[in-house]
């Protein structure tokens, strides 16, 4: 049973509040429980808000059963046999209760409470049927499976998404479509030179509502006098070291990113009392969940392709300036009003500057270091035995030593790629399985709650549940191998995005114009 093999955390020593404080620091500060109530009366604000809600009592009484061995040794004990909270109880042991690792951003434990929430309150539906399907025809599932992973990495290691079936042309095709998606990227990347940011005075602005909070800072839109422009300020709700810390970074990672698919940063802006607060971009349809949840907003496949190639572009973006975002989930993903996405909310991101040889100090080195990577990886495409382009990503020395370190394990759990969820080093691969979780919301507009979308005992996807629940017959095949395969288990096997994007791009065309794109776009490959 997992939880008898777990290593007991060394938590005897401890009153509760200090586990909790020692676990979880930002959640329980009294001061912040105090502000989000307040505000959260007066600006109708969700639990959504807050990144997973629950109150403080419930939050400290849910904390002190984690923590207390004996709880939950009766709690689980008597359902031994019981393999469906595998990953709750895993991720909870691991993550929240041992010491050895940190869980820098409090949200993840609030959501770590709603993943014990499940576990007190029912099993959940998915995975009941998950198992009970895997003992009725485990043989059957492990046939499909097999077959759906041969196809779906048949898919994943070709590109050739429109071409007839000769491996020499598609291979100088790919080679051809690479270069030229490297000068485009290049060329769009090149146009954005750094603009010099401003500090914003307060007497400049006129300061609007408030439209939402996140866990450490609220939002509320300003209006720049001078220009008419709509912004969206950025304050800490908090003068706690963490807060600003995470602030910190954010505009760390937003001022050195121009990117049409990344929020755009406008400047600083110093308060009263000397607490930073930013700007960005106002983005006014909202962000990525709520659309997609929205079941009165109608969705086209073209639309929900535009979305998932808007993030990949931002994202390949990202990973060019050696950028790992590892909180990338539909609240962070913003819409605008033409329909693009925007990727926002780096206050957990990692920047990876430490090699002295490429690092990039200003916006035109990241651009001329991106698209030498970009340059690096389009000349790098090689033949597979049997006539497959294969995409090999080089990377610098540098990179090489710096790659699949082990870092914090920081994020939201549902979206979390299953490297991380079990404290293994990981990589800027991290994103991609995140990425993979929301294809699958956009595709089946299924919430990323295990309770609705499947997920298997390893932390993936439970595909072909997924597909019979979530995948309506109109879905591009290749849209569904892609989220699939974003989702690997194996970071080896998720595609980077710059080959993601493309896919992306090239379905988007296809649906657009109802040209076919090949014999992989018919299915051949695939069903
Ligand atoms: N640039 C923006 N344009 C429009 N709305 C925004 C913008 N930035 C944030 N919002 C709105 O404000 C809400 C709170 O944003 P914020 O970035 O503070 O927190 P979050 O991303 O929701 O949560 P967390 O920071 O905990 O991840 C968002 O959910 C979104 O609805």
């Amino acid at each position: 049973m997992i939880v008898e093999t777990c290593s007991n955390p060394p938590v005897s020593s401890m009153t509760n509040n200090s586990r909790q404080k020692k676990y979880f620091p930002m959640q329980i500060n009294k001061s912040m429980t105090k502000q989000n109530n307040h505000s959260s009366t007066n600006q109708n604000r969700t639990d959504d808000d807050y990144g997973g809600g629950g109150n403080e009592n419930e939050y400290i009484e849910i904390c002190s059963k984690i923590t207390n061995g004996d709880n939950r040794k009766s709690r689980f004990n008597h359902r031994e046999n019981d393999s469906n909270r595998w990953w709750f109880v895993n991720f909870i042991q691991q993550f929240i209760v041992d010491p050895k690792r940190t869980l820098t951003r409090s949200r993840s434990a609030t959501d770590a409470t709603r993943f014990l929430g499940h576990i007190q309150k029912r099993i959940s539906p998915a995975i009941r049927y998950d198992s009970a399907f895997e003992e009725s025809s485990s043989s059957n599932k492990r046939r499909n499976n097999d077959c759906t992973h041969d196809k779906l990495s048949s898919f994943v290691r070709t590109r050739s998404l429109s071409l007839p079936d000769d491996s020499t042309y598609n291979v100088n095709h790919q080679i051809l479509s690479l270069q030229r998606r490297s000068q485009t990227l290049a060329r769009s990347s090149s146009v954005h030179d750094l603009h010099p940011h401003e500090v914003f005075r307060a007497n400049e602005l006129d300061f609007g509502p408030v439209i939402g909070q996140g866990f450490y800072g609220i939002a509320r839109t300003v209006t720049l006098r001078k220009t008419g422009q709509i912004m969206v300020m950025k304050e800490t709700k908090t003068l706690d070291k963490e807060a600003q810390k995470i602030f910190v970074k954010e505009v760390q990672v937003l001022k050195r990113l121009k990117h049409p698919n990344v929020l755009n940063f406008m400047g600083l802006l110093l308060d009263k009392d000397n607490q930073m607060c930013f700007l960005v971009d106002y983005i006014a349809g909202g962000t990525l969940k709520n659309v997609i949840h929205d079941l009165s907003i109608p969705l086209t496949w073209l639309k929900r392709l535009r979305y998932a190639k808007d993030i990949a572009a931002g994202m390949e973006y990202l990973h060019s300036c050696n950028i790992i975002h590892r909180d990338l989930n539909s609240s962070n993903c913003l819409v605008k009003t033409s329909g693009q996405v925007v990727v926002a909310d780096f206050g957990l991101s990692r920047i990876n500057l430490d090699d002295d040889d490429d690092v990039p100090t200003t916006m035109n080195d990241i651009t001329l270091t991106s698209s030498f990577r970009r340059e690096q990886r389009s000349t790098s495409t090689t033949i597979s035995s049997n006539g497959n382009v294969v995409v090999v990503r080089p990377k610098t020395r540098r990179q090489l030593l710096r790659d699949r370190q082990r870092y914090t394990v920081v994020g939201s759990p549902y979206w979390m790629a299953p490297e991380m969820l079990k404290g293994q080093c990981y990589d800027e691969r991290v994103d991609i399985f995140s990425f993979g979780i929301m294809l699958c919301e956009i595709i089946g507009r299924v919430q990323a709650d295990p309770d609705y979308l499947p997920r298997t005992q390893d932390f993936g996807l439970n595909v072909h549940l997924f597909n019979q629940k979530y995948c309506s017959k109109d879905c591009p095949k290749q849209f569904i191998a892609i989220a699939i395969a974003c989702c690997d288990i194996k970071p080896d096997s998720r595609p980077a995005f710059c080959v993601s994007h493309p896919w992306l791009e090239a379905l988007a065309l296809s649906v657009e114009t109802g040209v076919c794109l090949s014999s992989t776009s018919n299915g051949e490959n695939l069903s």
